[in-house]
């Protein structure tokens, strides 16, 4: 054999070598940084094979193996994924300070028009000020009570089109979550808004359309992300970079004709919704100081986050209880009986009516607890160093909270896969983040600021769909029949798979009529 000959072998022979030499290197580096563990990566893509469709069941199965601190890749990326009770405290009470940023994707980074919004934003002192503001002047009690009628309307309108397909006979079923999602994207678009769908020239159908266009490329995989430097030209090829560009530019006129619409001379009806409300800040801040630092952009961001942030996480809450109180009617009928009673002959519930109904904010509760809409909260960045559990985590790692993992893990909770809303009766955990083991909504600086337009969302849809009929499975299907597996959702959240298909039977003083 030739020198040549034998050169050309040398590579092959090398690799393995170096490979080895390369996993000693790291692992000795890893020791030295004192990293939480990981599962094994491959070459250039990480951990992202190990994701899977359903990231958050994939993850709780590697946590098992590895714990409830666990360091993967994502391409090149870092992640923290924490999945426990005890860890999730650590980061979300202790460090809240060293890990309340966002981190800066591409795709959102367009949408929010360059990070002018509230849920996208990295952590800083116009974010904060900006919270600040959104939590006095959107979402506050005051201002969430001020929409009370505008959602009995839509909720009427929902339970009198389910009336009338109860009313035709032979029943047929209706699509739950169709109707409820509809409901749902009314509700805040009207809030937004100040418009109804009904009578005006918005056409609903192409409205939900482009809201989950823009969810789905806010929560798609971008390579950008996760192969900085070269990764945006894969996002070109792919066509990703482009789809964004067309959602942003159709969001971005949407926006802007309704802006358009609110500045008006002699528009009636001024100071009622969102955008009057935020359009008011601006007046005001220029009065005052002779600029305003919120503009046109800002409230458009503010708005794209109303609709990313509040249509479906309600809509999936009501879904899932339905889901789940179809297949106990035990528990379906106790809620029943409760909403009734309250009510009595009053037709409708109404929303003072929620703070006696005990009985179904246990059942959101659980809800919540074994179907938390969005399974992983919203990606954090670290801002500094700190330690959880003892590892090192360094500045500029991402963190994912297994909200989903942790609401059914069996240290905390007996039976985690049974839905009991009971469990919820005389137990002080509460939805606001104080009790790690229940993180529905987050926690921490981050927490949702939406808790109590959703919650109310929620509970009062609900009230009204328990109260206006009774529910029966589609002829020839059984409780068990209903298929409750999970799908990954537009923008991160957590779908049920298949539609919720139900048929109503009218409630008509206090005798259920076929
Ligand atoms: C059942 C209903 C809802 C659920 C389960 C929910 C859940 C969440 C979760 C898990 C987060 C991330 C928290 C974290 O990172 O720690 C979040 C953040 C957020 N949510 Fe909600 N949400 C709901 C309703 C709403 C509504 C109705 C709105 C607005 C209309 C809203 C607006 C936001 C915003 C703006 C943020 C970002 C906060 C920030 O980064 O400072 N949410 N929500």
């Amino acid at each position: 054999m030739g020198l040549f000959s034998s050169l050309v072998w040398l590579p092959f022979l090398l690799l393995p070598l170096f490979l080895l030499f390369k996993k000693m290197i790291d692992r000795v580096n890893k020791e030295l940084k004192n990293l939480p563990p990981s599962p094994p990566k491959l070459p250039i893509i990480g951990n992202l094979h190990q994701l899977g469709p359903l990231p958050h069941s994939s993850l709780r199965q590697l946590a098992r193996e590895y714990g409830p601190v666990m360091l993967l890749h994502l391409g090149r990326i870092p992640v923290l994924i924490v999945s426990s009770a005890d860890a999730a405290k650590e980061l979300l009470k202790v460090n809240d300070l060293a890990c309340c940023s966002r981190p800066r994707l591409a795709s959102v980074g367009r949408l929010s028009y360059n990070y002018l919004d509230v849920a996208f934003s990295p952590y800083s002192e116009y974010w904060r000020e900006l919270r600040k503001l959104c939590v006095l002047e959107i979402f506050s009690v005051k201002r969430v009570k001020s929409f009370r009628s505008l959602r009995a309307d839509e909720v009427g309108s929902l339970m009198d089109s389910i009336a009338r397909s109860a009313s035709a006979f032979p029943t047929d079923p209706v699509n739950l979550t169709e109707k409820v999602f509809a409901l749902s994207g009314s509700i805040i678009f009207r809030k937004a808004f100040g418009k109804s769908f009904r009578g005006s020239e918005f056409d609903r159908g192409k409205f939900y359309e482009l809201v989950h266009d823009a969810e789905t490329v806010a929560g798609a995989f971008s390579y950008a992300e996760c192969f900085p430097g070269f990764g945006w030209i894969l996002d070109w090829i792919s066509g990703h970079s482009g789809r964004v560009e067309r959602v942003f530019r159709k969001l971005d006129a949407l926006f802007q004709q309704v802006i358009d619409e609110h500045l008006k001379p002699g528009r009636t009806n001024r100071g009622e919704d969102i955008i009057d409300v935020m359009l008011g800040i601006e007046k005001e801040q220029t009065e005052e100081h002779g600029h305003a630092w919120i503009t046109k952009n800002h409230i458009k961001a503010i708005l794209l986050n109303m609709f990313l942030g509040g249509i479906d996480t309600s809509a999936l809450t009501v879904v899932w209880a339905m889901a789940e109180l179809v297949r106990k009617p035990i528990l379906m009928k106790k809620a029943q009986d409760e909403v009734r009673e309250i009510v009595g002959k009053r037709g409708r519930v109404s929303e003072t009516d929620l703070d006696q109904l005990q009985y179904l904010k246990l059942i959101i509760k659980e809800t919540l607890r074994l179907h938390p809409p969005a399974p992983m909260l919203i990606a954090r960045e670290s801002i500094s160093h700190f330690k959880i559990k003892g590892y090192n985590i360094y500045p500029k790692t991402l963190i994912q909270v297994n909200a989903w993992a942790i609401g059914r893990d069996p240290k905390y909770w007996e039976n985690p896969e049974e839905f009991s809303p009971e469990r919820f009766a005389g137990n002080a955990v509460d939805i606001k983040g104080q009790n790690f083991e229940y993180l529905p909504f987050g926690g921490g600086r981050r927490g949702c600021p939406g808790i109590y337009m959703g919650t109310v969302t929620s509970e009062f849809v609900l009230a009204n769909l328990l109260y206006c009929f009774d529910w029966a499975l589609p002829v020839g299907t059984e409780a068990a029949d209903i298929n409750m597996e999970e799908k990954a959702g537009h923008c991160l959240t957590l779908s049920k798979k298949t539609p919720l298909l139900l048929v109503p039977i009218k409630y008509l003083n206090g005798q259920a009529s076929p």
